[in-house]
């Protein structure tokens, strides 16, 4: 380790179109715990051309925050971002670095680690500190997701981890909090520039992701076809909601992956979880065991997934979802 004092957490705040991302709120409330934990400062760091709103960072537990602010940054480019966040950690030289696991954070956390000669422990769904030598417990799925692995980066500093959407939780918003914001400025050269975006392609109809969901209708092999998943996206439509679902059915083809609940897919905690024809096995219960509220649907009353439910119906999914709909649709005809 160098002789350098590294203190304080730093979580890199991702915005797109200078719209900061949930992932990156959630950090700051990881953030807030283990900074209090090892009683030191949360700062927050953003990178962009049009930056707004950061007083929010604030509120939701940065003690500062640290803006980059260069029409070079309009379009995240690894490169410049690399550059810039590079030198804030080299500026700032905090303990530990979170960065959220979007593919903009899988991009530019191994390059950073580079560049600053440090470990990186990527897909991290749990953060601690280890209280005897106060270094970062990161825990993440290993070999395939079969077992949990938690790892530590005692000799270099700052520790460095990529954890998953979903996973933790934000910290309560508190409008009170004062206000701290700090400007860097990195210099953009010619060199840095060598990637030149010419058109941005928006995905068409765009949907809301399942982590930002309030209630999922998720479907398991249990539903069978897409006929019976057509019955769940009305289901879905009724409720404001969206589809997910187990693996198994990513694996069929019936939803798109970005759909998938579980361990190799999305950690989820929405308010209302509708598990329907999922067995719970451990690695599908692992992404969805902290919604508010878990309703499964399942034909065998031995079912794992009952475990974790909050009501349970035992019951051909076929017969209970068209039976809801009527009702949801007879009960929003009389309001
Ligand atoms: C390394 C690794 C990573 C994995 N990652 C994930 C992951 O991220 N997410 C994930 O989901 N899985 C994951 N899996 C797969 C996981 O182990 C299970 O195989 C998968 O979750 C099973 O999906 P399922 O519950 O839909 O299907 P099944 O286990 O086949 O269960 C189907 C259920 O539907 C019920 N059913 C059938 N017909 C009806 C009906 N008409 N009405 C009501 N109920 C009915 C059955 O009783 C049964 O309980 C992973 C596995 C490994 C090894």
């Amino acid at each position: 380790m160098n002789n350098v004092k590294h203190e304080g957490v730093l979580v890199y705040i991702e915005q797109r179109e200078s719209e900061i991302q949930n992932v990156s709120l959630e950090l700051l409330g990881k953030g807030r715990e283990l900074a209090d934990k090892l009683n030191v400062k949360l700062s927050a760091a953003i990178i962009g051309s049009d930056i707004k709103n950061v007083e929010i960072l604030n509120h939701y537990g940065a003690d500062n925050v640290i803006v980059v602010e260069d029409k070079k940054f309009e379009y995240y480019i690894t490169k410049t971002y690399a550059k810039a966040l590079t030198s804030i950690i080299n500026t700032e030289n905090p303990e530990i670095v979170l960065i959220g696991a979007t593919s903009i954070g899988r991009d530019i956390a191994p390059r950073v680690s580079a560049r600053i000669k440090t470990g990186l422990t990527a897909d991290c769904t749990s953060l601690d500190i280890d209280e005897e030598d106060n270094n970062l417990l990161m825990t993440r799925p290993a070999f395939g997701g079969n077992i949990m692995a938690t790892i530590t980066c005692s000799e270099h500093r700052p520790q460095m981890a990529t954890v998953r959407p979903g996973v933790m939780k934000k910290f309560v918003k508190d409008e009170n909090r004062e206000s701290v914001i700090k400007y860097h400025s990195v210099d953009i050269n010619e060199n840095d520039m060598d990637v030149e975006v010419l058109e941005v392609v928006k995905e068409e109809d765009k949907k809301i992701s399942i982590e930002d969901a309030k209630i999922l209708v998720s479907g398991g092999r249990g539903v069978g076809n897409k006929e019976n998943l057509s019955v769940l996206s009305e289901l879905a439509d009724l409720l404001k909601a969206e589809v997910s679902g187990s693996r198994a059915v990513i694996d069929e083809g019936l939803l798109e992956k970005d759909r998938q609940v579980g361990q190799t897919g999305k950690t989820v905690r929405p308010d209302v979880y509708f598990a329907c024809g999922i067995s719970g096995a451990i690695q599908h219960i692992a992404g969805m065991e902290d919604s508010d509220f878990i309703i499964a649907i399942n034909k065998n009353k031995e079912a794992a997934i009952f475990d974790v439910a909050d009501l349970g119906i035992v019951c051909d999914l076929n017969k209970v979802i068209p039976c809801l709909i009527e009702e949801i649709k007879s009960h929003k005809l009389k309001a």
